[in-house]
Formats: structure tokens, sequence, C-alpha cells
């Protein structure tokens, strides 16, 4: 696909058939977790094929304003690291990248004077930040932030020592997470108890993977109530390799399952740790034909699909895109306990609604659940992308079934975790014409 304009909307055209084989694009969740321990490793890492994404971006940014040496060559990131002390009164961009800006605000205990600061002040600007700000403040530090506990936020009177402290993971996980990556070089670690309906269980596992590879020390209840982290320990510099991304992954799956033809992407490691690995045992339930080979997983689509019903928790960020699954399917499908969505990109709960209302498709919610239910999609609509990369990939799939075109506004916000999606697309065989915006 030619360069890309830096702002445009999409419109994807229905579409007969798709085939073909895509390589999966690195894991956003793990290019966070390696780049953020490789700079907080003293020494040289290389972290190989970090995905290239605007959250990977933000957080490259970030990491050299505290003082990481980082080049990037051919996919892969040479860091070297500033281990426990990244520089002080430093401002730090975070764009519209949450998990960046949960984990950087929670490692800036190890200094004093970081702000963090967001250009998207209708998105992560929207998001919650007050349980993590709690936790850092009865550690000791000063913070300051804007109404509601949200960015902009200053965190000062670093490094704390470090010892007993309480988070919830009520509203995200990644306030957990965050606190883990500054836990080991604290003098005294932390001893964490977990409080709140812990939810996102899967990105917790892949925090506390991501210590244990990088020679940290973690003793976590199996139920990840306590998790123990002792003090004065190291990040071991070395040399990692970042996996698939299951998230964006599903939904060229999801494109595969309610089209005719077969669609592979390979590079998905099965033993993985990401939620999102789940979205293939619902494929498999709703009734698509689909099959694994080692690190390549194929989808034959055109069987009939049905609706299911499913604690969508622990695998968030697909979500979303099997909703066109649902849509595609005979009856209804409902995800259970997704409170959470409406705390990401947009409230991707009523917006998702709203815009498959748009397109004709049935859709109900509650408080913390979602409805999705089968038929056709109405086309020559436009609907709203809610600058949100997951309603766009959304949005997109069920552009591929509609009765005509449709057309995706701020479509460029994709770039948050996948630019590369249209392009995939397009390599399928789907129609996507780009529409430049000022
Ligand atoms: O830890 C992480 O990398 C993430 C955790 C999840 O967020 P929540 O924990 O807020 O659900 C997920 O939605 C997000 O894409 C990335
Ligand atoms: C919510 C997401 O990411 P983040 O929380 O990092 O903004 C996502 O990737 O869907």
């Amino acid at each position: 696909m030619p360069d890309l304009p830096v702002r445009f909307d999409a419109v994807v055209h229905p579409t007969a058939r798709l085939s073909g084989t895509v390589q999966a694009q690195p894991s956003k969740n793990y290019t966070t977790r390696f780049l953020l321990a490789a700079a907080l490793a003293e020494g040289e890492s290389v972290v190989r094929g970090v995905a290239s994404s605007e959250d990977a971006e933000a957080l490259l940014s970030c990491l050299r304003a505290w003082g990481a040496r980082i080049e990037l060559s051919g996919g892969d990131a040479y860091v070297t690291g500033f281990g426990a002390r990244p520089s002080p009164d430093t401002r730090l961009e975070v764009g519209n990248a949450g998990a960046v800006a949960r984990f950087l605000l929670a490692v800036a205990a190890l200094t004093s004077g970081t702000e963090v600061v967001t250009d998207s002040p209708h998105s992560l600007g929207q998001r919650p930040m007050g349980d993590l700000l709690a936790a850092l403040t009865a550690l000791g530090l000063t913070v300051q932030s804007a109404a509601g506990g949200r960015l902009p936020v200053t965190v000062s009177g670093g490094p704390a020592l470090g010892g007993p402290v309480s988070v919830s993971a009520e509203q995200s996980s990644q306030f957990l997470s965050g606190l883990l990556f500054a836990a080991p070089l604290l003098e005294r670690g932390l001893d964490i108890t977990v409080t709140g309906h812990l939810r996102s269980e899967p990105p917790i596992r892949q925090t506390l993977d991501t210590l244990r590879r990088f020679g940290v020390q973690v003793e976590a209840a199996t139920d990840l109530r306590r998790i123990r982290v002792p003090g004065a320990q190291r990040y071991q510099a070395g040399d990692y390799r970042v996996p698939g991304d299951y998230p964006g992954s599903a939904a060229l799956l999801v494109a595969g399952a309610i089209l005719p033809g077969e669609v592979t992407v390979a590079g998905l490691d099965p033993h993985d740790l990401q939620g999102e690995r789940l979205a293939l045992d619902v494929l498999r339930e709703m009734g698509t034909d689909l099959r694994r080979e080692g690190d390549a997983v194929t989808v034959r689509g055109g069987s009939p699909l049905h609706g299911v019903t499913r604690d969508g928790d622990p695998f968030t960020d697909a979500v979303q895109v099997l909703c066109a699954a649902a849509a595609a399917a005979e009856g209804c499908t409902t995800w259970h306990n997704v409170a959470t969505l409406r705390l990401k990109e947009c409230d991707r709960i009523s917006d998702t609604r709203a815009e498959l209302l748009r397109l004709g498709v049935q859709a109900r919610e509650t408080a913390d659940s979602l409805t999705v239910c089968g038929g056709a999609v109405r086309g020559n609509v436009t609907v709203d992308g809610h600058g949100d990369h997951r309603m766009i990939m959304l949005l997109s799939l069920l552009g591929l079934r509609a009765s005509g075109p449709v057309t995706i506004t701020g479509a460029h916000h994709i770039r948050k975790s996948y630019p590369e999606f249209f392009a995939h697309l397009q390599a399928l065989g789907a129609r996507v014409d780009v529409l430049a915006r000022s």
C-alpha cells in the first residue's frame, strides 16, 4: 500500500472472498514490556522484531528522554538502559498509549520530577489513573494530577523506598503491571496486595513472564492477589525476541472466518500468554474451520457460524473484532464481564453498539456486557472510528460483508497498534480506498 496520508478516512468495499498468508505483526504488549525492561537494565540489550506503531514510538521517545540510548536497525532495537535511575525532571509525551502511560507513571517512583502528558485529551486524557496514583502516594511520592486523577500527572519525591502497598486491578491491570516493573529496583522492593475485582489477568501474567525473563525474582500467589518482589535487584540485559501479536491477528482471522476463502496468519506462538490467543477457541466454538500447524493458524471461511455467550475479559482486546464474527453468525452473541471496555481508547461498549446500529446490526448493552446479533450489514454508510484502532478494525471487517462501501472516519488512528492493517487486508484480497483528510 503506498505511503498513507497523515490523516485519512478509509472506504472498505464489499469483498467476495479472501485468501493468502500474512506474517503476524509484532506483539504490542510484549514490545512495550521488553523495551521497558531493557531500558531498566544496565548495559546493552537487543529486542528483536519490535512493533513499529504509534504506541511503540511513544515509548521509545519516553525511554530516550529518561536516558536510554536506543538504536533501531532492521526491525530490532539496540537498547543501552538507564538501570534504576531514569533522569529526573523529565517530561514524557506518551501519545495515546495507555499501557505506556501507566507503566511509566509507576516507574517514575525511581526518580523525581517526572511529568506524563498526552496529546489525546479526549481519549487517554479521559482514562482513569486514580488507583495507581493512590498507590504511588501511599509509597510516599508526591503526585499532582488533572481533575479526577487524570493526565497530565507529575510524580515527585522519588526514589521511593518501597515496601507493602495495595493497588486495585478493577479498572485496569496496567496499574499493577506498572508497579511490578518498578518494584525490583526499589531498595525494599514491593509487597503488593491486589484489591477489587481483578480484570485483564493475562497481561499481568505477561508482565510477570517479562520480569522473570529479565532475571528478576518475583513471588506471585496463584490467584495474583499477593505479589512480592524483593528489592535491590537488577534487570539482566540480553537478547529478546518479540512474539506475534494475537489481538491484531485476530482481526485477520475473523476476516477469514466471515468470508469464503482461506486465510493463514503465521508467527503466532501456540504457547503465548497473550489472552487473545483465546479468540481462536471462540471462533472454533462459533463454527469456524480453524486449524493450526506450528505457529501458523489457518481459517477456511464460509462455514455457517452461530452465536456464543462468553466472558470477554480474558481476551479483552479481541472482543471488538469478534463482534464482526457475531454479526455474521446465526443468533446472538453476548460478551459478559467486559466493563473495562468502557475505559479504553473510547467506550468500547456504547460506541461499538452505536456504530453497529448505524450499519443495521442489532446490538444491546448493559453496564458490563455487549450483545450482537447476526444479520445483514448495511452499506453506503459512513461510520465513526472514534479514534480507536480496534474500532477501526471492527468496522473494516463489517465493511467486507456490507451491501455497499463503508467509509470509516479517522482511519489513520489504526497506526496506534497496527499500521499495516489495511495493507494486510488488501494483500488478502480486500479493496480499501484511502481518502486523505486535512
Ligand atoms: O498491559 C497491557 O499491555 C494491556 C492491558 C489491557 O488493558 P487493561 O488492563 O486496562 O484492560 C489491554 O486492553 C491493553 O491493550 C494492553
Ligand atoms: C487499550 C489498548 O491499549 P492501551 O491500554 O495500551 O492504550 C488496546 O491496545 O486496545
